[in-house]
């Protein structure tokens, strides 16, 4: 970075919707409780509800301040206005690998069998590991004049993510740091620092595909972070079918359970399903990027149903044969991506070796 490098503009918060929206109820997990006496048994407690019903929950007090919060998303509204297409594409993503690093431009699919195109930017940037095994990924303008910034966001929000799954392995009766162990920073995996930016569509469009913006689907890793989103258009699938929308949490970071941790533990997290549908009107214009974190199980990770007293106390258990973590990933982006549009997929199941998941939900 030198001193002309260009710098972030400070992001400015859209106003909340003033619509009544049917709003999902979010456990609160606050992790200002750390280090009191008995906190963590509490949040375990606390957690456990969030992550075993619905599978979502918001983290408040994570360590990371609102302000923090603002200048993750400055970040990723310099990227996507302020660098030219050709900058972004240096690095662009292909599906066909299925590890998902890079820029996806927006349109590049076709919605539902329709004339209408996503209206989606995605830029996914990998881990910034002590032996720099992903620096190719890294080869791109923004992420070279801001990679110390981008290391720090990349390694603060993992450092939430290392708190979370300690609460996991609690829950489930564990050593502390059984999934931390399966998920280190500095091992490789696919995980990634995930910017979106969503450009709105006319009315007319949207009508086409049932003003979905981000089809349902279940995340494909262990657990996601998605800093604070006040851009209404989340909605999540409640266990009775109900779809309800994700409430902002001013400073708080809204998490969810994803396919691998719902293997691991025999589907007592369960993996949520979700999707973006357009914004109320109030908010149409405001920009919807979003900024997160997507913990992935790393290369060498085996993902099995954990042979758990309390699994097989609840009947949850079944011996299986392991799967590679980073192979269940990368075989679900391509099953997911790696195709010229996307499509209406009721009934559709995923499946490597054992471990299966429901893909359609429309
Ligand atoms: O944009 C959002 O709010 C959610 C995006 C999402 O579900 C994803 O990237 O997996
Ligand atoms: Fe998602």
């Amino acid at each position: 970075m030198t001193v002309d490098t260009p710098q972030p503009q400070p992001w400015i918060l859209p106003p909340e919707t003033n619509q009544q929206l049917d709003w999902a109820e979010l456990v609160l997990v606050d992790l200002s409780k750390w280090d009191q006496p008995g906190g963590k048994q509490e949040l375990a407690e606390t957690l456990k509800h969030g992550s075993s019903h619905d599978g979502f929950w918001a983290v408040t007090n994570s360590g990371i301040s609102e302000e923090e919060i603002f200048e993750i998303f400055a970040y990723g509204k310099h990227f996507f206005d302020d660098y030219t297409l050709e900058q972004k594409r240096a690095v662009e993503v292909d599906f066909a690998s299925g590890n998902y690093f890079g820029y996806k431009p927006i349109a590049n699919k076709a919605l539902f069998g329709t004339e209408v195109r996503d209206n989606l930017e995605t830029f996914n940037i990998a881990k910034f590991t002590l032996d720099g095994r992903f620096s190719q990924y890294h080869a791109n303008d923004f992420i070279q004049n801001h990679q110390r910034k981008l290391e720090h966001i990349s390694r603060k929000a993992f450092g939430v993510a290392d708190k979370l799954l300690r609460l996991f392995a609690l829950i489930l009766e564990l050593d502390e740091d059984y999934f931390v162990s399966r998920h280190l920073y500095d091992d490789p995996s696919d995980d990634s620092l995930r910017y979106i930016k969503y450009t709105p569509r006319t009315a007319e469009d949207d009508a086409q595909v049932e003003n979905i913006w981000s089809r349902a689907h279940t995340d494909f890793g262990t657990l996601t972070l998605l800093f604070n989103q006040v851009v209404a258009g989340l909605q999540i699938k409640l266990s009775t079918g109900e779809w309800k929308y994700v409430k902002p949490v001013l400073g708080g970071i809204i998490c969810n359970v994803g396919d691998t941790l719902n293997f691991w533990s025999g589907g007592y997290f369960k993996t949520t399903i979700h999707r973006v549908v357009r914004p109320p009107q109030d908010q149409i214009d405001a920009p919807r990027i979003g900024a997160f974190y997507f913990v992935r199980p790393g290369d060498n990770a085996e993902i099995e149903v954990a042979p758990l007293p309390l699994l097989k106390r609840l009947g949850l258990y079944r011996e299986t044969k392991p799967i590679g973590g980073t192979e269940y990933v990368r075989k679900r982006v391509q099953d997911y991506h790696n195709r010229e549009g996307y499509e209406k997929r009721n009934e559709a199941k995923f499946r490597v070796g054992e471990f299966e998941i429901n893909d359609g939900f429309d």
